[in-house]
């Protein structure tokens, strides 16, 4: 099992006890309990975050939708992409740690890479054909495509790639 660093960057949605949900430390977030039982604590905290419903309401939130736009009916975010230093202790926590299944690998061997494309789809229903399995992989909603450029696992002089937890902090749009 991959050790597991701090991941704030990373929003596990699982059903956490209530004093998990405001803490970082990993365990606390993995903390789970089987048998998972709405405590009073947390009704309240469900019944207050209902009253503040409006607070997710288009008109307090400027640019948010409830419909989109007629023009791009049908689309939706497919995929983001994360570069990976190693491919064994990255599938071991994507697939080990949260459950997801690995829908597809593209090999790149003249290229020198790979990519790991990963999902919560059943994939038992996933066509046996290698192109049919990558157009099924690419019309799957939200995956993690994975790229591992290789030999980064084995270089000593590879210190990893920027997570955006250090300046410049972030990434993204
Ligand atoms: C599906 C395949 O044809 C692609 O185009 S994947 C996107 C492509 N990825 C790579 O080339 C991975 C290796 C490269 N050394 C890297 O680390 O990106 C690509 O366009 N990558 C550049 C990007 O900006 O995504």
């Amino acid at each position: 099992m991959a050790s597991i660093a701090r991941l704030s960057l990373l929003r596990v949605t699982t059903i956490p006890s209530l004093s998990s949900l405001f803490s970082y430390s990993i365990p606390s977030f993995f903390n789970l309990q089987p048998n998972y039982k709405v405590s009073s604590t947390r009704s309240r905290f469900i019944t207050s975050s209902m009253a503040s419903d409006s607070k997710e309401s288009p008109s307090n939130n400027p640019g948010l939708h409830t419909t989109p736009d007629e023009a791009t009916r049908g689309y939706f975010m497919q995929q983001t992409m994360y570069r990976i230093k190693d491919p064994k202790i990255s599938l071991d926590f994507y697939s080990g740690v949260l459950g997801m299944s690995l829908l597809k690998r593209l090999d790149f061997p003249e290229l020198k890479f790979s990519l790991y494309f990963m999902g919560y789809e059943d994939t038992s229903s996933a066509p046996i054909n290698p192109v049919e399995r990558t157009a099924w992989t690419f019309g799957q909603k939200a995956t993690i495509e994975l790229t591992h450029n290789w030999g980064t696992e084995i270089d000593p002089e590879f210190k990893g790639y920027h997570n955006g937890n250090s300046e410049p902090r972030g990434f993204g749009v």
